[in-house]
């Protein structure tokens, strides 16, 4: 093995003058696609992902020669043993095209599919679909769209789906690596991972479990016994979301107190005639106010930030890109004029702040500190742009009290996004390491996702699902590939980072009513761990935030503590359980 630590920084010095060519290539290609979804377009791209796999071949081999062990610079150490995990191009050559194509097909089957009524509308998942699951107090109507979406993407992807997971475990066992979702987990860098992950979730539970009470009732309120049982789990397309992630949708059925502060800005941001660009320099001015980066000018004249109206197919689901060459810096919306779409705009602003920050970076450490850190940032001055003081201030609220009932109402319209997403951020993992490592077989892929939706979320389908269909499939970032317990990590940490930066901006009150708007001492706090990127083990990142290494539910709960308390003086009053021992019960079916 080569032990010359010049040679060694040699070697990255090529790689990383090479890669940010063969990566910005390969980005263009692949925005080209994902904008405007074409078989050239796609033809294109998958040459573009060979050469780069050819060249992450090439330095991976050049790189596992080495032995770091008694190297002096760490970066290099840390480098090194990042380029020495080569993933998808360990594959021969003829899988690797396999896979590439397989991962296209999936994500454009998912992109493009759409549900038609009998007198021929067809309808989009975005925006279409979303509207009629968040807006519609209609059963059968949200039925239709839940069982028409579930037909016409998850049930097309199972067959794929099963050559993917091969494939995907090949690359990671050729890495040395157990199984692909090990590879995944081993991105975190912490030995007791799962674990924590365990214990966060057990600290959690307890206030999931009243808030499902809670809506459980509210729905049984809206919908009557022949759909809601009070004992039992909750039809899954009576939330508000496809996916029954976040629960805002249904902020009307569930609403505390009527009459005191509305907390929805949707209906200001229609009527002041805001639109997509309009939400997102809103977004900009708020990073910019805590001293950060401001977009910059290639960032608006080359993102898509609405959906186009040209009849192209684009891949809706939001995304923030780097194009390596720390200066193009996009992202890719199908923005709607609602209060949820303003939350993620920032979530994707969060990103591309982090891609300034860390842009001169080498290209290995451009990256979050984990990849909960790059989900947090946006999320972070999101809770600050929620509040209705902020939301005032910004025209998009007129009356604000300040008194215990609107307190309720503000703090219950975040639980609904933050505390219902807990679980559903936690199993959607849960299910893919356990089909990675083979623990759920092929032959039992959406039965073990039902008992993990019912197990975590306390959900039921409603109506009877077999293994013709594939509802896992149905979720963005099972066809795309793309990891999710990053989020579940983000929500966690996410209310750290608050926590740390409303301290900063010398915050006095409760957590939940901090804004950290113009702080710049907050801005500072922030933009220094951004700018580590990857370049040191992410509990040293969370200790500049926070003053300590782990993650921690404490500020989460802190946050929600008035909550918490009103829902179980609620739920006691209403004398309802929390949990559903009543799990195979089952909601009438008309048809
Ligand atoms: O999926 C997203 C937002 C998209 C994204 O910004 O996380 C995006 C996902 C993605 C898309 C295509 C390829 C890879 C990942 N991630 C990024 O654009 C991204 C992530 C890390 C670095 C650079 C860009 N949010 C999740 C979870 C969530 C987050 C926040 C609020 C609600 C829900 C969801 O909607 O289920
Ligand atoms: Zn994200």
């Amino acid at each position: 093995k080569n032990t010359d630590e010049l040679d060694a920084k040699k070697l990255l010095e090529e790689y990383n003058s090479t890669a940010e060519v063969v990566w910005n290539t390969y980005t263009e290609a692949s925005w080209k696609y994902n904008t405007d979804i074409n078989e050239a377009n796609k033809k294109e791209m998958l040459e573009r992902n060979l050469e780069m796999a050819a060249h992450t071949l090439k330095y991976g081999e050049k790189a596992r020669q080495y032995d770091t062990a008694d190297f002096q610079d760490a970066s290099v150490k840390r480098i090194i043993k990042k380029l020495s995990d080569i993933e998808r191009a360990a594959l021969p050559s003829a899988q690797l095209e396999e896979y590439n194509t397989l991962l296209s097909n999936m994500e454009t089957k998912y992109s493009v599919a759409e549900v038609c009524r009998e007198n021929g509308t067809c309808h989009p998942l975005d925006p279409d679909l979303q509207k009629i699951i968040a807006e519609s107090r209609d059963y059968d109507e949200l039925l239709f769209a839940w069982k028409g979406w579930r037909d016409a993407s998850g049930k097309k992807i199972r067959q794929d789906y099963m050559r993917y997971v091969e494939l995907a475990n090949k690359a990671a066992t050729l890495n040395g690596h157990s199984d692909n979702g090990a590879f995944w987990r081993s991105l975190y860098e912490t030995p007791t991972f799962e674990e924590d992950l365990e214990m966060l979730w057990t600290e959690l539970e307890p206030l999931y479990k009243n808030l499902h009470a809670y809506v459980r009732r509210a729905l049984y309120n809206k919908y009557g016994s022949n759909y809601i049982n009070l004992k039992g789990p909750i039809p899954a397309h009576l939330l508000g979301n496809m996916w029954a992630q976040t629960w805002s949708g249904i902020m009307d059925l569930v609403m505390p107190y009527p009459h005191a502060t509305q907390v929805d800005a949707t209906p200001a941001m229609v009527a002041k005639g805001w639109n997509a660009t309009r939400m997102f320099q809103e977004s900009d001015s708020f990073f910019t106010s805590l001293g950060l980066l401001p977009m910059p000018k290639e960032f608006w004249d080359k993102s898509m930030l609405e959906k186009p109206s040209d009849g192209r197919q684009v891949v809706c689901h939001a995304s923030a890109w780097d194009f390596y060459n720390r200066k193009d810096f996009r992202i890719k919306q199908c923005t709607v004029v609602t209060m949820d779409d303003l939350i993620t705009v920032h979530h994707e602003m969060g990103h591309v702040q982090y891609f300034l920050q860390y842009k001169d970076q080498p290209v290995s450490f451009r990256d979050g500190a984990n990849p909960g850190f790059h989900e947090a940032i946006g999320d972070v001055l999101a809770l600050s742009v929620s509040t209705p003081k902020h939301l005032q201030s910004i025209g998009l609220l007129d009356k604000v009290e300040n008194n215990q009932e609107s307190d309720i109402n503000f703090l219950m319209s975040m639980a609904l996004d933050k505390i219902a997403f807990l679980p559903f951020g936690y199993l959607m993992d849960q299910w893919r390491w356990k089909v990675f490592d083979g623990r759920i077989p092929s032959t039992e892929y959406n039965k073990e996702w039902w008992n993990l939706r019912m197990k975590y979320q306390g959900l039921c389908p409603p109506v009877t699902r077999t293994e013709e269909d594939f509802d896992p499939g149905a979720k963005f970032h099972i066809p795309a590939n793309v990891p999710y317990v990053r989020y579940f990590v983000s929500f966690v940490i996410q209310f750290q980072f608050q926590k740390a930066l409303c301290d900063a901006a010398k915050h006095v009150g409760p957590l939940h009513t901090c804004d950290i708007y113009k702080s710049k001492e907050a801005g500072k706090l922030l933009g220094d761990v951004m700018k580590l990127g990857f370049s040191k083990p992410w509990p040293e990142a969370m200790t500049m935030i926070t003053g300590q290494p782990k993650m921690s539910a404490q500020p989460l709960m802190e946050y929600f503590k008035p909550l918490i308390q009103w829902l179980e003086e609620q739920n006691n009053k209403n004398n309802d359980i929390r949990g559903w021992p009543e799990y195979d019960w089952k909601p009438s079916t008309n048809f």
